[in-house]
């Protein structure tokens, strides 16, 4: 909280609390060149759901020759499991995205509580990332989203190429608006809706809601999930944020893109997210610092540093007083941790 400013005046409009809905293991490494190996995986969940994160998307049941990077996911997925089994409040969603019946078995198999199904907008991405039109891969998330349910699954429906898209450019607000009525109506509890190459800005974000909630879409079943291309992200989510929208996709460390569509650059990154969060007086839960050392630890391991400006800040400056951030100290050596 930052001294003299009045929360008041800072906060209005804003809600008191934001759901962070991470990425990173899946959105994130699902795009590296180089497979990270199932043990690094594991960990960086855990370090996560350390940091606090208690929605942490962890990997997805796709065909391993599509991505092969999560083709360890009946590997993965055990490992990490436990978490979803801690008591109360520490218990971490651990959802996985799930495109067709093939992937729904090996996720149920594997006791997974909630999938993700993922369509999108226009019909260049479908054709790209889902070998379907949009029509073709509505049908085939139609008996995903229905048998999940039976099986008391949660299911999440993402969708892609909100604001623009490579192949078609700016995406009508209409033509997405119906494709989010659809994904609804097949069961979705909740929508993100994807700025999957990052060309989206606040009054175009606030454009689409409002046509949403015109079309009877509650902001309440409604997530964000921006990547950071023209650096609009924040923006871009503090625009939702006034709108009513109370979670928000993001990847740790900035991590990610998508391999189906070339001009994707990394999500917004989980730290400056809760950079601009707590500076606002808004709580998430997480812990800078921890979440700080996690993202260092982990570009350590894909040998490059993370894009992340809180990230870097922090790092460079060592000890650190964040107090836009509630207090959250980063040590000197966080970087250099186990
Ligand atoms: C949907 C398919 C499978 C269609 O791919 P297809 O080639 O049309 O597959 P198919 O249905 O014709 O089946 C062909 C073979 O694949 C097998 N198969 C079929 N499904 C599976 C499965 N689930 N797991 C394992 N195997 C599977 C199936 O059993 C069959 O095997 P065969 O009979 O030949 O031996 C493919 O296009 C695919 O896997 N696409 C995934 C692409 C992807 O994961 N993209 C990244 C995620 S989206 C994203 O990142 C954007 C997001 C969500 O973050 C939001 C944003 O930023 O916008």
């Amino acid at each position: 909280m930052i001294e003299g400013l009045p929360m008041a005046v800072a906060a209005e409009g804003l809600p008191d609390r934001v759901r962070i809905h991470e990425v990173g293991a899946r959105d994130g490494l699902q795009n590296e060149p180089s497979t990270v190996p199932v043990e690094v995986k594991a960990e960086f969940i855990r370090r996560l759901a350390d940091a606090g994160l208690r929605t942490i998307e962890a990997t997805s049941f796709v065909h391993p020759r599509w991505v092969p990077q999560l083709a360890d996911a009946e590997e993965l997925f055990p490992a990490v499991a436990d978490l979803a089994d801690r008591a109360g409040a520490d218990a971490v969603r651990l959802p996985a995205l799930v495109p067709n019946e093939r992937g729904l078995e090996r996720a149920l198999a594997l006791g997974v509580r909630e999938i993700a199904v993922f369509g999108s907008a226009t019909e260049s991405f479908a054709r790209a990332n889902l070998n379907r039109t949009v029509d073709e891969a509505l049908a085939m998330f139609e008996p995903v989203a229905a048998r999940a349910k039976e099986a008391g699954a949660g299911v999440r429906g993402y969708l892609s190429m909100c604001f623009g898209d490579p192949w078609e450019g700016p995406v009508p607000v209409a033509q997405v608006v119906g494709v989010c009525r659809r994904l609804l109506d097949l069961g979705c509890d909740e929508l993100s809706l994807g700025d999957t190459i990052g060309v989206a800005t606040p009054g175009h974000v606030t454009a689409l809601l409002a046509a949403l909630n015109d079309a009877g879409v509650p902001t309440g079943r409604l997530a964000v999930h921006f990547h950071d291309t023209y650096g609009q992200a924040l923006s871009n989510t503090l625009a939702a944020l006034r709108h009513g929208v109370t979670a928000v996709d993001a990847s740790a460390g900035g991590l990610g893109g998508c391999p189906y569509a070339k001009s994707a650059t990394g999500n917004l990154a989980t730290e400056d997210l809760v950079w601009m969060l707590h500076g606002l007086g808004i709580d998430t839960g997480v812990d800078l610092g921890r979440l700080t050392a996690t993202s260092v630890w982990m570009a350590e391991r894909l040998g490059r540093p993370s894009p992340s400006r809180t990230v870097r800040a922090l790092s460079s400056q060592g000890t650190h007083d964040t107090r836009g951030s509630q207090g959250t100290q980063v040590s000197r050596d966080s970087h250099k941790e186990q």
